[in-house]
């Protein structure tokens, strides 16, 4: 009986819906193959064969701990830094997988869509549960390629703690950034992994300055690399002063060593330790009053004296009010360090009652996921993640709470529609989890079914996929009654192409890939219009005068402004109608049916005869805003993308040359190891197949990184080129 079901927030999990309507015995089977079994309570699985094994983990002692013991954390990092390799080890060590996953063989059980075993990428937030000493760990391993920013924000809500993962020889990468800069939003606290400590050009003392540089956090040193690239073999923990050795002939890093250091055997490590442990202890203490009080009392003669166990809690706290981040390192790949890091997650990162969030939700259905496979389960303790299916008017964004508070969420949703006075609403603020941000679209392309008579399955499939990924917008063309995909970048539409081939069993046909420009008007212009239409006995007659000007601030949604002769009385009636026809009229410039921003409409004038419908007050003020913008001055603007792009020296010259081509504007370049990092701007327009080019150039050796920066004019010989190639005159 699944009655009054208390959840500490849901998490809008992607789940494709062939999995949640074949969740049956195969399934749970064929999970088993990788994973221990759990008892599954309120449901008789019992009887399935090979289910009841010796090792059995009792799902109870998993889904209700104390909330004290509870992590829910995330994985996020720049593409490629190794957070699947890592989640991974963690799932290996932890005892939830029997076999490790390998990215570069596309058998990762956090990547399970198709196309991310294929691609060797994240392209979902995938969660996993599993034990950590005594610790319930819910992790979600997100994404790291651009188009999916939306995917990273979503679960950053729900998400108490997080590891940010970066590659030892490149330290803080374009998107640590941006994915740093979500998780402040959403003030959440971190812990750094410095992976990849195996691999040629590695530096520990180089990333750890990025930190400091780039993301201006404060790094707690809390371990030390024994050696570093080829040589790097452990790592010293600098809380307790020992040292960690992986055994060298143990191929999946389980097995490792854990001694103190002696002046005897290490007497340079030892002091480089002792040396790194003062410097720490300063430092947390300079962060804690609470600590500095303790050290500077007991422990000012000889810090040596400071038990761990103090200086942890205090690292806890300080990471916890996130004025620091400590730092770990290690080597996912090589399974070096992975153990201590979830020591760190249990030890640092706070549980959801020290997060102070409660919520609490009603709903019918509740699954544990466990990357694509779900088990049902009856109930769930405050502070847990799971999944919750059917939801029929909740979408990526919405925060569920109980009935009694289901009139905040009602407040939130009248917020988003602009009646500020909501905002003042103190408690609904407290209650209410911060909204996604959802990035503006900047590609779009035509998206055909198969047949018309699968218009309908089209459309099904995009409001279903649409839902989760609000960053996928869908609308109809009026002229060509054709439906367009607009999306973050080629791979997100590309990808969106291939679910709906995959989960919903059709095959679409994509039209050209086409940048989403923007117009604005350069001067005012003003226009009168009437709208004179007898439809039975009923005489429709609209007679408007509106002024269009360009403002300074940058906004996509026109100012409207009405002028003191519109009577209250008018606008009481036709207010709505109005503001939707200039809402209406400036999603369509004049020059390539692109949004209008950056506008101003004022309404001089407005005459309506008695009985006139407001659908006709509506056409006949978006017919005569047209008729304004068209008058005026106008000016494209292109999407301007922020460019990083990291190759190695000897291919500099001739990234550098074919970004000149593409209209490229260099801001900096910075040497990073034996690489260059190219820093700039360049038009969407001139980067499509970035990637291809890119490889070509450089044999394989650069990665890139992209990102909206914002709207640009473009010049007139550009602006002429576009608008002649789409009227199709070149
Ligand atoms: N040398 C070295 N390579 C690693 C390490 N960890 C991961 N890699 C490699 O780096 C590549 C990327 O690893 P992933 O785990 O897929 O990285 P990711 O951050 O999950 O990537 P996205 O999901 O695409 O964002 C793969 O080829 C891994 O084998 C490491 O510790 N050392």
């Amino acid at each position: 009986m699944l009655t009054n079901l208390r959840i500490f927030a849901v998490s809008h999990q992607t789940i494709p819906s062939v999995h949640i309507n074949n969740l049956c015995c195969y399934k749970i089977r064929a999970s088993l193959k990788r994973l221990k079994p759990y008892v599954l309570l309120g449901r008789n699985y019992s009887s399935l064969p090979g289910l009841i094994g010796n090792d059995i983990k009792s799902l109870h002692s998993v889904i209700n701990p104390p909330i004290a013991k509870i992590r829910n954390i995330g994985i996020m990092a720049h593409i490629d830094a190794g957070k699947t390799t890592t989640t991974e080890r963690i799932l290996y060590y932890s005892g939830y997988t029997r076999s490790l996953g390998d990215v570069d063989d596309g058998d990762t059980v956090t990547d399970f869509m198709a196309q991310e075993r294929e691609r060797g990428i994240t392209i979902q937030s995938a969660a996993v549960t599993f034990d950590w000493k005594g610790y319930r760990v819910n992790l979600i391993d997100t994404p790291g390629h651009v188009d999916f920013t939306l995917e990273v924000e979503r679960c950053l809500r729900v998400l108490d703690g997080a590891v940010a993962v970066l590659d030892a020889s490149a330290g803080v990468e374009a998107q640590t950034l941006t994915v740093w800069r979500q998780a402040d939003k959403h003030k959440i606290p971190r812990i750094c992994f410095l992976n990849k400590m195996d691999k040629t050009g590695a530096s520990f003392k180089y990333a750890v300055e990025s930190i400091r540089e780039k993301l201006k956090a404060k790094p707690l040193l809390l371990q030390l690399p024994i050696g570093e690239a080829k040589t790097f073999k452990g790592l010293v923990d600098v809380v307790t002063k020992e040292k960690l050795l992986w055994n060298s002939n143990s191929n999946d890093g389980k097995d490792f060593e854990r001694k103190p250091l002696l002046e005897v055997s290490d007497p340079e490590l030892l002091k480089e330790t002792t040396e790194a442990r003062n410097a720490l202890i300063e430092q947390v203490a300079d962060l804690d009053d609470e600590f500095a009080d303790l050290v500077l009392g007991e422990f000012s003669e000889n810090f040596d004296l400071l038990p761990a166990e103090k200086l942890q809690h205090a690292i806890h706290r300080v990471t916890l009010a996130q004025t620091a981040v400590p730092v770990l390192c290690g080597s996912a790949l090589k399974n070096k360090g992975v153990q201590p890091l979830l020591d760190a997650v249990t030890m640092y990162l706070p549980s959801p009652e020290e997060r102070n969030y409660e919520f609490l939700e009603r709903i019918s259905r509740l699954l544990l996921p466990f990357a694509d496979q779900h088990i049902e389960i009856s109930s769930l303790s405050a502070g847990n993640i799971a999944l919750t299916v059917g939801l029929k008017h909740t979408a990526t964004g919405d925060t569920l709470v109980s009935s009694k508070s289901s009139a905040l969420a009602a407040a939130r949703r009248a917020e988003r529609e602009g009646e500020k006075k909501h905002r003042q609403n103190n408690e609904a603020e407290r209650l209410l989890l911060a909204g996604v941000e959802i990035p503006e679209p900047v590609f779009f392309c035509t998206i055909e079914p198969p047949s018309v008579a699968k218009q309908p399955d089209l459309e099904h499939a995009l409001k279903c996929l649409q839902r989760e990924d609000p960053s996928l917008k869908v609308r109809l063309d009026p002229d060509s009654g054709q439906t367009i995909l607009c999306g973050m970048g080629e791979l997100h539409i590309e990808i969106i192409h291939d679910r709906i081939k995959r989960e919903y069993g059709l095959e679409t046909y994509l039209g050209p890939l086409q940048v989403a420009y923007r117009e604005t008007i350069l001067n005012s212009a003003r226009a009168t219009d009437t709208l004179d239409r007898t439809l039975g006995d009923k005489r429709h007659l609209v007679t408007v005068e509106v002024e269009a000007r360009p403002i300074e601030t940058s906004s996509l949604m026109p100012v409207i402004e009405y002028a003191e002769s519109i009577s209250e009385e008018l606008l009481k009636v036709s207010q709505q109608a109005i503001e939707n026809g200039i809402h209406s009229a400036c999603l369509q410039g004049p020059l390539l049916g692109s949004p209008v921003q950056d506008v101003a409409i004022t309404l001089h004038s407005l005459t309506v005869h008695p009985g006139t419908s407001t659908t006709m007050i509506s056409a006949c003020v978006s017919r005569c805003v047209q008729k304004a913008l068209k008058k005026a001055d106008k000016q494209v603007l292109e999407p301007l993308m922020n460019l990083e792009v990291t190759v190695a020296r000897d291919y500099l010259s001739p990234v550098l040359g074919d970004l000149a081509q593409r209209r490229g504007n260099i801001q900096e370049i910075q040497t990073r190891q034996d690489n260059k990092v190219v820093i700039g701007f360049v038009p969407l327009a001139e980067i499509m197949g970035y990637s291809t080019a890119l490889r070509t150039l450089t044999s394989g050796s650069a990665t890139f990184a992209l990102e909206l920066s914002t709207y640009q004019a473009m010049n007139p010989q550009d602006q002429n080129t576009l608008l002649n190639r789409r009227s199709g005159l070149t």
